[in-house]
């Protein structure tokens, strides 16, 4: 009966079931396939990714170890006056990162500003230990701890008002690295993850985030391959997951928290690959 078609499309069970075959599609059978046995399980796409986020998070550390990210140079040139105290160069400042990874923008920025003190936390117990057995990791410098900031309270870690700075940055400069920290939870967890930040920064304190912006090259990829697990929301085929900001979502979403944003600016970069003959447009 012609009802069928129609029965199937609306019952969840199908569009889960379309996603499975859509990434199984589009990596292969060979491409992880316990991650998608495990998520035909769960009811909820979502749930399951960010239940098993620190697995998904864990094993792209020990598949790539510290090889993915390039270091944030950038940091230092755009945002520079937060991480030092040019009237009295001698003040400790506090820096904490979110979702340090293997400490591509740690280790810049210590080597950068000498009076610079980071607390560095991750959901991954390998980033963490690739943090620790970083060539330039001083335990005087640097306090990396695992944490997943969605569940866990930073108070447990960090004292109350005593952080400066809170990065929360990925990179643009090269194709096909991505992401940050904010962008790889799912949107409803993001208000928790802002009041977990607020208790540990200072009352004159500042976030800096650089993240996903909508319409990157990099979201039409997955929308096209039908890797849309909620609004905007994305599931890559290693299982690690990203968001899209627009920038009224972001202010809306800070605001909520009880922040005031200085500053908002989307950039967008063209970036040519003459290999794939393909230009695609970055945005963050
Ligand atoms: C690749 S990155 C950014 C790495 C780092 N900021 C840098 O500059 O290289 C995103 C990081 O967020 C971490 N992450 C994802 N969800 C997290 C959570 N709930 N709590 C803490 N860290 C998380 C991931 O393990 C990953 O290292």
């Amino acid at each position: 009966m012609t009802v069928v078609p129609l029965a199937i499309a609306v019952d969840p069970r199908y569009s889960r079931w379309r996603h499975q075959f859509s990434l199984f599609i589009s990596h292969g059978p060979w491409f992880r396939p316990m991650a998608i046995q495990a998520a035909r399980k769960y009811p909820n796409l979502v749930e399951y990714y960010q239940k098993n986020a620190t697995k998904f998070w864990d094993n792209f550390y020990k598949r790539h170890k510290n090889k993915f990210f390039k270091d944030r140079h950038y940091l230092q040139k755009d945002w520079g006056q937060y991480f030092s105290d040019d009237a009295n160069s001698a003040n400790v400042k506090v820096l904490l990162e979110v979702g340090c990874g293997a400490g591509n923008t740690i280790f810049p920025l210590i080597a950068a500003y000498p009076e610079l003190y980071v607390q560095a936390c991750d959901i991954s117990p390998h980033a963490i230990a690739l943090v620790k057995s970083h060539a330039e990791f001083k335990e005087d410098r640097v306090n990396a701890f695992l944490c997943d900031v969605t569940v866990e309270n930073l108070l447990e870690r960090i004292n109350p008002s005593s952080v400066d700075v809170i990065t929360l940055v990925r990179v643009l400069e090269i194709p096909n690295s991505e992401i940050f920290m904010l962008s790889a939870v799912s949107p409803h967890k993001m208000p928790s993850i802002l009041q977990n930040i607020k208790r540990v920064l200072k009352p004159d304190g500042y976030v800096l985030l650089r993240d996903y912006a909508i319409g990157d090259f990099a979201q039409v990829k997955l929308e096209n391959k039908n890797q849309m697990i909620s609004e905007g929301f994305y599931v890559r085929g290693d299982g690690t997951c990203s968001f899209y900001f627009s920038e009224d979502f972001l202010s809306t979403l800070f605001f909520q928290a009880g922040f005031n944003t200085v500053d908002i600016s989307t950039y967008c970069k063209q970036i040519k690959n003459s290999h794939k003959n393909i230009t695609m447009d970055r945005y963050v």
